[in-house]
């Protein structure tokens, strides 16, 4: 009946497709003696089941392949340390990032910021022997945070900053020792040590602008974001970084025009197949902490009978200092003056405008080679678009409530300022408890040296243009350390990596289109061959 229903071509073609598809398994079957009536009749019967299984049992190989081939590898990590040796203090930071998604989205972030107990390792050039007890908790810490297994493969960076620079120039043995005790110290530690340093001014600029550019997904377009602007605008400009730190402070951005004067302090970058010319500039001395300690220097020559008032300090404020602590820096030094006194005490004015005038002193501006200069005849070229304002310059605009969200004008800054120097000590010091006495008393001068340092940048109407930040997008917070750790492990590429040929959505969506004409095949050559094997039987 069957054979009757098969015209002589549709004969000939369901034999050449059922020969072509199941030559194979024909030939395994029966060639092998397989001539069994019984068996001829059971595979007749049941040879589409058969087929189907088979059919069904390889895709399920196939898809199990495929996605242990795209599954998210979410074990294989790596980890790299960075301790920033500041002036005012160390800061050791863990970061981990997916060993495939390295080049992909360039996902690092940091999972620990473990403060070193203690201050600045610049001051321990006359106690080497304490060195292990300073690092010996944040690197108790790295071992509990970093699995064992990796530890060996994990790099560990020490980088100095300007509290050691300022040693260097001083005491350049000094200098070091310090570093030589810190290498065999970290040396000894099953981590995979790369070095200690003093990163220069120009480095500690450049990997502050690198750090915040990437971890706002900037350097790379569709870079991971939190913020989905920044994804659709392709050709975002890059931020500007100002750090702020105890001894020194940075500024660093893209300028716009680059003069003959400026070409020289340009840094060349070459990140993810773009290239940036990076204007930065370092200034020594220029730090918070340096800034006060030269502010006492200079003003000291006005004490009488062994005192005088400060009006950066709060009404009712008092502190003594040795003259020789203030007078024996290297930056402070300039103002030396001979008094007939070892002590000074320090009463506080709280005179905000009076401040202000005071540390205009410590700017230099009246000489100027160049076209275009910021202060101490540093030339610069003009600042413009948006800059990130990191480490004290958010520390202290945070405490003062005045981060760039809140406030909306320079008039109101100066308001605020006004009213919390005037505020008398007495009160500020039961306001704010839990707040570190050295920072607290020091907040009104920190405040108003910052409004002054930012118009000697040259901000005008900064408000708009200056957001303070400290961890960007909850990943890592911005400072030089995550840039110096990615620029040493190679982590940005200079060229854009390959894109992926698919996507894991494509690729699942592909394999399940694939399976499908798969098994269209299988059941259209499954009913051929039954076809063709009833015509020949
Ligand atoms: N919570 C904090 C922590 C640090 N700071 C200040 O932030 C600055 C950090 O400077 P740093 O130790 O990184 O010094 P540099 O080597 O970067 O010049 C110091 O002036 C600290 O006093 C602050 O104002 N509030
Ligand atoms: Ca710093």
């Amino acid at each position: 009946m069957r054979k009757d229903c098969l015209s002589g071509n549709q004969k000939r073609s369901a034999l050449g497709a059922g020969r072509i598809l199941f030559a194979s398994l024909a030939s395994l079957s029966f060639s092998s003696g397989y001539q069994d009536s019984r068996l001829k009749k059971f595979f007749s019967r049941n040879g589409t089941v058969i087929l189907g299984f088979i059919f069904i049992l390889s895709l399920i190989v196939l898809f199990a392949v495929g996605l242990s081939q795209n599954r998210k590898t979410s074990e294989n990590f790596k980890y790299g340390i960075v301790f920033d040796a500041g002036s005012s203090h160390t800061t050791m930071y863990i970061y981990k990032w997916s060993a495939e998604k390295v080049n992909d989205t360039g996902l690092v972030y940091e999972i620990e910021a473990c403060k070193v107990k203690g201050p600045g390792i610049s001051t321990y050039a006359t106690k080497l022997q304490e060195l292990p007890i300073y690092l010996t908790q944040c690197m108790g810490r790295a071992k509990e945070l970093i699995p064992k297994y990796k530890h060996q493969e994990t790099p560990i960076y020490l980088g100095a900053t300007a509290g050691m620079r300022l040693l260097s120039l001083e005491d350049a043995k000094l200098a070091n020792k310090i570093l030589s005790a810190v290498t065999s110290l970290l040396s000894s530690y099953p981590f995979n040590f790369r070095g200690a340093r003093i990163i220069s001014g120009s480095e500690e600029g450049a990997y502050g602008w690198i750090t915040i550019n990437y971890l706002l997904g900037i350097l790379k377009e569709k870079q991971y974001s939190k913020d989905p602007s920044l994804e659709k605008n392709e050709s975002q400009e890059t931020y500007g970084a100002l750090d702020l730190g105890g001894a020194s402070t940075q500024i660093t951005f893209v300028p716009k025009t680059v003069t003959k004067n400026t070409a020289s302090k340009l840094m060349k970058f070459r990140l993810y197949g773009k290239n940036y010319s990076v204007f930065t500039h370092s200034y020594l001395c220029y730090g918070m902490d340096q800034a006060l300690l030269r502010k006492l220097a200079k003003d000291s020559k006005n004490a009488v009978l062994e005192a005088y008032m400060e009006p950066c300090f709060h009404p009712g404020y008092e502190r003594t200092v040795d003259l020789h602590e203030i007078y024996n820096t290297t930056c402070a030094w300039t103002f030396k003056v001979w008094l007939p006194f070892n002590k000074i005490r320090i009463q506080g004015s709280g005179n905000f405008e009076k401040c202000l005038q005071s540390i205009n002193e410590l700017f230099s501006i009246s000489y100027c080679r160049y076209t275009s200069c910021a202060f101490n005849s540093v030339s610069r070229p003009s600042v413009h678009g948006k800059f990130g304002a990191f480490s004290a310059y958010y520390y202290v605009m945070e405490f003062l409530n005045l981060t760039s969200d809140k406030v909306s004008s320079r008039d109101m800054v100066n308001e605020k300022m006004r009213t919390f120097c005037s505020t008398p000590w007495e009160v500020v010091n039961t306001t704010f408890i839990g707040v570190k006495e050295k920072y607290l008393s020091e907040y009104c001068f920190a405040g108003s040296y910052i409004l002054k340092l930012l118009e000697y940048y040259n901000f005008t109407d900064y408000w708009n243009h200056i957001e303070f930040m400290d961890k960007i997008n909850n990943n890592a917070e911005a400072g030089w350390t995550l840039g110096y750790m990615l620029n040493l492990t190679n982590i940005i590429p200079a060229e854009l990596p390959p894109p992926k040929p698919f996507s894991r959505p494509t690729y699942i969506s592909l394999m399940v289109v694939f399976s499908l004409v798969l098994a269209a095949v299988f059941i259209l050559g499954s009913v051929l061959f039954h076809k063709s094997w009833y015509f020949w039987n």
